[in-house]
């Protein structure tokens, strides 16, 4: 009896240690990929891939080689699939994350502007080395030497050589919310029946597949039905990633196969939408270097056969990473020049970002920010609106 009762508790201590272990190595995982990161389980749910990669090929001038075969319903649900998803189970802790605000993720820039014009304060009027250091500020935060050095002469224009520092500080934000142009800052979307097509572009790792998540969200939320093309055949994991996005957010993906040509797949993907009455198809690509013309020739590629489907193509999205500073302007040039954007995605804005380059970008290009990206979570995306955007990053007001 006695050894029975030793032999139980031996049982009971075991089975709470490897508990422990599993408990500590999830934790683990989800440090490793970010508080936020869906476990992916290797199955693919929601993945669908088109009837037949060879039967549906483009020439380089956007034609059809032959007629894409379309696979008008998902394949049928393998024994596999129909297992509860280990990502659907995270779902509830992903859309509760709290957003973050532009104005706490843009404390790197009010840092410095707060410590000019607290310095401003106690001075009787703006001296030569203020304007310097005005200046200055303005380029640390991203805005670059052109447009700092644009922004104090025409300061200085407006208020004379020595303003005050609060007559300073209102010229200041209203010059500031003046250079953002006047695009419309919400997503369009077809008024036809034809599905609209989102193209989301941009270099390798800005954020574009965790955007196309966000959207995806926000839209179903919106009641639309969304689709995704997963049109990046090149990362190998890519189409896993995307999987994985639409099984939280419960979207359907149309694939390709591992390397197929990605204009092909989201050509299908269209067509399949408008086959089921799909409202909108969020297409991913893959990451491109700006300056690899190969790589911007086939985006171009991407973007006149999308504009040759059944579907409409309303936006263009360009996912920028905050976090890079001034090259952000150069990727909104060349990847404007190859894909005609629409706007722009702002990522990232809860690191290290110092932001002055979404107004850059807005003033030399014409692009309106579109939405901005705060964190890794489903529910951290934000539409753009300049006035808060300037406050935040002036410091004029604290709670934006
Ligand atoms: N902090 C933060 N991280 C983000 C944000 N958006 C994306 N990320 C992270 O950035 C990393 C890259 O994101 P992806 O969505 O894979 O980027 P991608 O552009 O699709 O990458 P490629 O396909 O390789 O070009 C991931 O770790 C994301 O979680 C954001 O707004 N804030």
């Amino acid at each position: 009896m006695e050894s029975l009762l030793i032999v139980v508790v031996l049982f009971v201590i075991l089975g709470f240690g490897l508990a422990l272990v599993r408990t500590r190595s999830n934790a683990t995982r989800r440090e490793l990929h970010g508080r936020d990161a869906p476990v992916l389980d290797g199955t693919d749910a929601g993945l669908h891939q088109p009837a037949d990669e060879a039967s549906s090929r483009w020439r380089d001038d956007g034609t059809p080689e032959s007629e894409a075969v379309l696979a008008d319903e998902p394949a049928p649900p393998t024994a596999k699939e129909e297992e509860p998803k280990t990502a659907k189970a995270q779902e509830p802790e992903i859309l509760s994350t709290p957003p973050t605000s532009i104005s706490s993720s843009l404390s790197r820039s009010r840092g410095p502007f707060a410590s000019l014009f607290s310095r401003l304060r106690s001075d009787a009027g703006v001296d030569p080395e203020e304007w310097t250091r005005l200046e200055e500020t303005l380029i640390l935060s991203d805005m670059g030497p052109t447009l700092a050095g644009e922004i104090v002469t025409e300061l200085k224009r407006q208020l004379g050589k020595s303003p005050s520092a609060e007559a300073l500080r209102g010229a200041l934000v209203a010059l500031l919310e003046s250079k953002f142009c006047e695009g419309p800052r919400q997503l369009q979307f077809s008024p036809n029946a034809k599905p609209s097509v989102v193209l989301v572009v941009g270099v390798n790792g800005t954020g574009k597949t965790t955007t196309i998540g966000k959207v995806a969200s926000l839209l179903m939320r919106e009641g639309r039905s969304v689709m995704i093309a997963a049109g990046d055949t090149f990362r190998a994991a890519a189409t896993e990633q995307v999987g994985v996005w639409a099984s939280l957010t419960g979207v359907e993906v149309v694939s390709g196969q591992p390397g197929a040509d990605p204009a092909s797949v989201i050509f299908d993907t269209i067509e399949h939408a408008r086959a089921v009455g799909s409202d909108v198809v969020l297409c991913d690509t893959a990451g491109r270097l700006q300056t690899k013309t190969n790589l911007m020739e086939e985006l171009k590629k991407i973007r006149r056969v999308a504009a040759k489907s059944s579907g409409e193509v309303t936006e263009v999205l360009l996912v920028i990473d905050a976090t890079t500073g001034q090259n952000g302007l150069r990727q909104a040039e060349v990847f404007h020049g190859a894909a005609e954007v629409t706007g722009i995605v702002l990522t990232k804005l809860d690191g290290s970002a110092k932001g002055g380059v979404a107004l850059a970008i807005e003033s030399e290009f014409g692009l309106p920010i579109k939405l901005v990206g705060l964190g890794e979570g489903l529910n951290d995306l934000a539409p753009f609106d300049p006035k808060a955007f300037v406050a935040a990053l002036v410091g004029e007001e604290t709670d934006v």
